[in-house]
């Protein structure tokens, strides 16, 4: 369902097709997709595609296009509450950067159509944010604008996401995920009481699917935390030079293989979501009061959940049609969901303001994938809220850049000599990275 007269994809991506990811993917073998957990090897265990073709697909086709999606107004203004107690223990913020705080956006920077009884024009030229952390806070909420939009709560997550109270609008294109220098006891507080209490820590070796798949969804998005911070870290503090610090990426994920591999165990778990809400998001209504990016939003959306690459290399990505089987199902469903609400909370006592958007966006991305792979009933896919919509799409493209910069920061570590990680041999990205100009490390970034 392509809209006639719209741009093509690369008219929508300024020609960023990389040419060394044009040639064709191997189709997906019928019958293959038993998603049974496979050890470390070429297929995504309890998936059903391979590395080689997620780095393919990904660089090719998903991360060039989801990279000027997230860049467009309706999928910039996340609403988020930001001001939160920590439920579980005193607030303690150890955030020492100003990179930390996040900029708040004004009344009159969000697009009405996002707000309660609003029309569908932007006031202004929309704008930037100002740089004032503490800006205007706008509680108000959208009633219109998407077209079958809803105001539901979402199941899987503790904040009330149909209440305005205590919410504010974020420009996510200015507050972008990078490092903050938050660490220390504060923050692996926070990952302990997520993988101690509210995970299953036996991780890829668990033989239940259900505790497997939702330990490997946490992990994967903090290995995707772990890699923008390598890719967008401080250098120099006093001189504010930003760059890759090759050396945290080795550390952190290039030495855990199984890190790595649930960052694309959960690529494709949220790629699956999109795709299969793919007939809501693209009959959405991606209205913010500018015409001509409105219709570039629309078809880059028809470009991604219908894409023809996509489909015909890895068609299902994730098969959710394996899980809660048998008598336990339901009791287990309900476990999950208890422990997924209460990982949502905790991102309330995250003590880094900027942390804490990107924890909440990415966990509420999380808790929407769930809600479309796992709502039961009718098999009526269920009706998304427009915030819910926005932190799918930014989870997907987090992830998708992190994928992106794996395969860079992976290949720079294995010509220092260490093995690929996720086969213990020859290294799966060097071929793509050395035909392209990807095997040079970015150079060091001056930031104002
Ligand atoms: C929600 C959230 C968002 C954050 N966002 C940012 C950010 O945007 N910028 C920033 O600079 N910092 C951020 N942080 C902090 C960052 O995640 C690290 O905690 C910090 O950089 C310190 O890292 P570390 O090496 O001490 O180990 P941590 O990343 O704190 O990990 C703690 C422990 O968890 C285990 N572990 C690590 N990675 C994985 C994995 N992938 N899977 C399973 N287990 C693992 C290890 O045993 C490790 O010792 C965030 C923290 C949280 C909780």
């Amino acid at each position: 369902m392509v809209q006639p007269n719209l741009p093509g994809l690369e008219t929508l991506i300024g020609g960023a097709i990389s040419p060394q990811f044009e040639e064709p993917i191997q189709e997906s073998t019928p019958g293959f997709c038993a998603c049974q957990a496979t050890t470390v090897g070429e297929t995504v265990s309890d998936c059903c595609c391979d590395y080689q073709t997620v780095n393919s697909l990904n660089g090719g086709v998903l991360h060039p296009l989801l990279h000027v999606l997230v860049k467009k107004p309706s999928f910039s203004y996340f609403k988020v509450k930001l001001w939160c107690d920590c439920p579980f223990w005193p607030d303690d913020g150890m955030c020492h950067l100003r990179d930390c705080s996040v900029c708040e956006c004004t009344e009159d920077e969000v697009p009405l159509t996002f707000k309660k009884g609003g029309d569908s024009s932007l006031g202004d030229e929309g704008g930037q944010c100002t740089e004032d952390p503490k800006g205007v806070v706008d509680r108000t909420l959208e009633t219109k604008g998407f077209q079958g939009w809803t105001e539901n709560d979402n199941p899987w997550t503790a904040d009330d996401e149909s209440s305005d109270e205590d919410m504010v609008y974020v420009d996510l294109r200015i507050n972008p995920e990078k490092y903050t220098g938050y660490k220390g006891v504060s923050a692996s507080r926070i990952w302990e009481a997520i993988y101690s209490e509210n995970c299953f820590q036996e991780g890829l070796s668990d033989t239940c699917t259900e505790r497997r798949v939702f330990y490997r969804l946490i992990s994967g998005v903090h290995t995707s935390i772990a890699v923008h911070i390598a890719k967008h870290y401080l250098i120099d503090e006093e001189a504010e030079t930003w760059g890759t610090n090759l050396d945290i990426y080795r550390e952190r994920i290039h030495a855990y293989p199984e890190r790595l591999q649930n960052l694309y165990f959960t690529f494709l778990f949220v790629l699956r979501a999109a795709t299969k809400a793919a007939d809501f998001l693209a009959s959405a209504e991606y209205s913010t009061g500018f015409p001509v990016e409105d219709a570039e939003t629309a078809a880059l959306v028809q470009q991604l959940v219908y894409n023809e690459r996509l489909m015909q290399a890895c068609p299902v990505p994730f098969d959710e049609a394996q899980l809660w089987k048998g008598d336990e199902g339901p009791a287990l469903r309900a476990q999950l969901t208890s422990h997924f609400r209460n990982i949502s909370a905790i991102m309330d006592c995250v003590g880094c303001e900027k942390c804490r958007l990107w924890g909440k966006l990415q966990i509420l991305g999380l808790a929407t994938s769930m809600k479309i792979l796992f709502s039961e009933g009718t098999g009526k896919q269920p009706a998304l809220q427009r915030n819910e919509v926005i932190a799918l799409i930014n989870l997907l493209a987090r992830l998708s850049e992190s994928l992106d910069s794996a395969v860079v920061m992976g290949a720079e570590v294995h010509r220092a000599g260490s093995q690929n990680p996720l086969t213990g041999g020859a290294p799966i990205f060097s071929e793509q990275v050395s035909q392209g100009n990807r095997n040079t490390l970015p150079d060091v970034e001056a930031v104002s």
